[in-house]
C-alpha cells in the first residue's frame, strides 16, 4: 500500500532549509536556505556564517555595539551562500527556499541571478525597511512570494 504521510515537496525543501540552519553559530537568529529547479531537484544549500578563512571564534556575534564589533559587518546570509555555493551555472527560473525573508541584499541576488520564487517561513523582520525594500524589488522584478504553510506534521531525527 502507498504511503500517505510522506512529505510534499515544499515540506522536503523547507525540511532541508531548517536543516541547514542548524549549522549557524548565530545564537539569536539561524537561518538556511535551499535552492530548487524546475524539476524539483536541489541545487545548493546555505547557512549564515562568517565568510571561509575567517575564524568563527575570532569573529564577533553581537548584536549591539561598535559596529565593527557585532556580526552585521561580516557574516554572509544563509541565501547568498546558497547562491554562492552553487557550482552549476545558471540559477535561471530556480525557487529559493528560505527559512527566514531574504533581507534587500539578498532580494538583489536572487533577483540578478535569475530566480523566481522565494518560498519563506518566518517574516519577523516584516517591518523593516529592508524587508519593504526586498519585497519592492521583488514584485517590480516579477519574483513571486510565498509563506511556506506548514501542516503540522513533526520529524524527529535522533542524531
Ligand atoms: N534573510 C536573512 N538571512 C540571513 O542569513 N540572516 C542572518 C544574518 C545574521 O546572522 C542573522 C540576523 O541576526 P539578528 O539581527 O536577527 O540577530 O541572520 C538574516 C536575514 C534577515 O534578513
Ligand atoms: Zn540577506
Amino acid at each position: 500500500m502507498k504511503r500517505t504521510d510522506y512529505l510534499s515537496w515544499d515540506q522536503y525543501f523547507m525540511g532541508i532549509a531548517l536543516l541547514s540552519a542548524q549549522r549557524s553559530k548565530d545564537d539569536h537568529t539561524q537561518v538556511g536556505a535551499c535552492l530548487v529547479n524546475d524539476q524539483n531537484k536541489i541545487l545548493s544549500v546555505g547557512y549564515n556564517g562568517m565568510p571561509t578563512g575567517c575564524n568563527d571564534d575570532d569573529m564577533p556575534w553581537e548584536r549591539d555595539g561598535e559596529p565593527l564589533d557585532t556580526k552585521y559587518f561580516y557574516v554572509c546570509h544563509a541565501e547568498l551562500n546558497a547562491i554562492l555555493n552553487y557550482g552549476g551555472g545558471s540559477l535561471d527560473g530556480a525557487r529559493v527556499y528560505v527559512t527566514l525573508f531574504p533581507c534587500n541584499e539578498c532580494a538583489k541576488a536572487i533577483i540578478q541571478s535569475g530566480m523566481k520564487e522565494v518560498i519563506y517561513m518566518q517574516d519577523k523582520y516584516a517591518d523593516d525597511d529592508m524587508t519593504v525594500a526586498s519585497k519592492k524589488m521583488f514584485d517590480m522584478a516579477g519574483v513571486t512570494y510565498r509563506q511556506f504553510e506548514p501542516k503540522d506534521q513533526t520529524i524527529e531525527l535522533h542524531l
